[in-house]
């Protein structure tokens, strides 16, 4: 089986390398060879690579810049997962996509089902939704994982982030108005690792049948004061010097950034279990395994350059 697997160097597809390699060989393009932004290649490629299988969570994710740069972020995950989707119709070879929270408008508190009305607030959340919408009507065999507040030891994402101003400041500001479930790429990996693993030789069938959107989330729910909190808590917890004294909830209103997020990113998981018997660990459960992972990378980052606690700091 040839898996075509996208976004490598990122989370998700960082996270589902080793485990989908177990099952198959793995086709892992550079930019050059597979360019979402330049969708009119993209056939040329596919039917060069001829995969049997396509996971594709390469995205455009910047959801402050996309605002300044939206045919870009539209070509990247409407117009290149648009031409994928066409070309895995015409072949039912089956495509594994990604989608997002921010695809609704954050009203309400109930959690979002996988038919809820969307709403996108920002550039990024409509361009991923024009996205699934092709997918969809491009009619092949699919599967759309829609999940939300991604993050890794490593990568570009918001434990990171809230790692390091930890050690630069006394007073962390984090809005508290905004909820969703935090989730490791890792448990996004695990989910699509046990639901296309066992069933590698009829995923045509079964995307057919129990296929298109399904919410995928760690369990429970919590705000980014929330989640800012625990991650400086369980920094502390195991022997980080921090400059951190107090996270500060705060309001939406009080932290303006380019993008609108939304307030309700809720996302019901009753799809999962009812289509595919999986379920996930809870947020918390999640966020301990990786902060183990975190500060195992810091301790060898520190042992091989002593003089800094944290390395890979373009990254954070
Ligand atoms: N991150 C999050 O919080 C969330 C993500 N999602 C969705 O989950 C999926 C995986 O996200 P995640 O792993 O976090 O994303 P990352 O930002 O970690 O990784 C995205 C990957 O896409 C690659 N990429 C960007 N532009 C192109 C392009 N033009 N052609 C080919 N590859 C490209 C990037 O390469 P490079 O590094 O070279 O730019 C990177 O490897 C995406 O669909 C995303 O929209 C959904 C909810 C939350
Ligand atoms: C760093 C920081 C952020 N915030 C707020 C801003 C924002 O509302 C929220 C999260 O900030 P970020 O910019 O890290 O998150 P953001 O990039 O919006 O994360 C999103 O990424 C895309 C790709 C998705 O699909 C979403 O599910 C979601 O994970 O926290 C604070 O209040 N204080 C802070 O110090
Ligand atoms: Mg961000």
């Amino acid at each position: 089986m040839r898996i075509l697997l996208t976004g490598t160097d990122g989370q998700v597809g960082g996270a589902l390398q080793p485990l989908l390699a177990r099952f198959g060989t793995i086709i892992a393009p550079n930019i050059n060879e597979f360019d979402l932004s330049k969708p009119a290649r993209l056939v040329g490629a596919l039917d060069t690579l001829q995969p049997d299988l396509i996971v594709n969570p390469a995205a455009y994710t910047a959801v402050d810049r996309a605002e300044d740069e939206r045919e870009l972020a539209f070509r990247i995950n409407a117009g290149g997962p648009e031409v994928i989707a066409q070309w895995s119709a015409k072949r039912r070879v089956p495509l594994v996509h990604f989608s997002t929270d921010y695809v609704f408008d954050g009203s309400g508190k109930a959690p979002w089902r996988e038919d809820s009305p969307t709403g996108p607030l920002s550039v990024y959340g409509a361009s991923k939704l024009a996205g699934d919408t092709a997918i969809c009507a491009a009619g092949g065999p699919h599967l759309i994982a829609r999940t939300s507040w991604v993050y890794a030891a490593q990568g570009a994402n918001f434990l990171r982030t809230i790692a390091r101003l930890a050690t630069e400041r006394k007073e962390l500001r984090v809005v508290a108005d905004q909820i969703g479930a935090p989730t490791t790429a890792r448990t996004i990996a695990n989910a699509i690792a046990d639901i296309v693993l066992p069933n590698l030789s009829n995923l045509n069938e079964l995307f057919a049948r129990k296929g298109g959107v399904v919410n995928l989330v760690c369990a429970g729910e919590t705000s980014w004061h929330g989640f800012a909190s625990a991650i400086v808590a369980g920094l502390r917890s195991r022997g980080l010097r921090l400059e951190a004294e107090n996270v500060i909830p705060i309001a939406t209103a009080d932290f303006p950034t380019r993008a609108i997020r939304p307030g309700n990113s809720r996302l019901d998981l009753s799809r999962l279990k009812r289509q595919f018997g999986v379920t996930t660990p809870n947020w918390q459960e999640a966020l301990s395994l990786e902060l183990d992972d975190f500060v195992a990378l810091q301790e060898k980052a520190a042992r091989a350059e002593p003089s800094r606690q944290f390395q890979q700091r373009a990254h954070f």
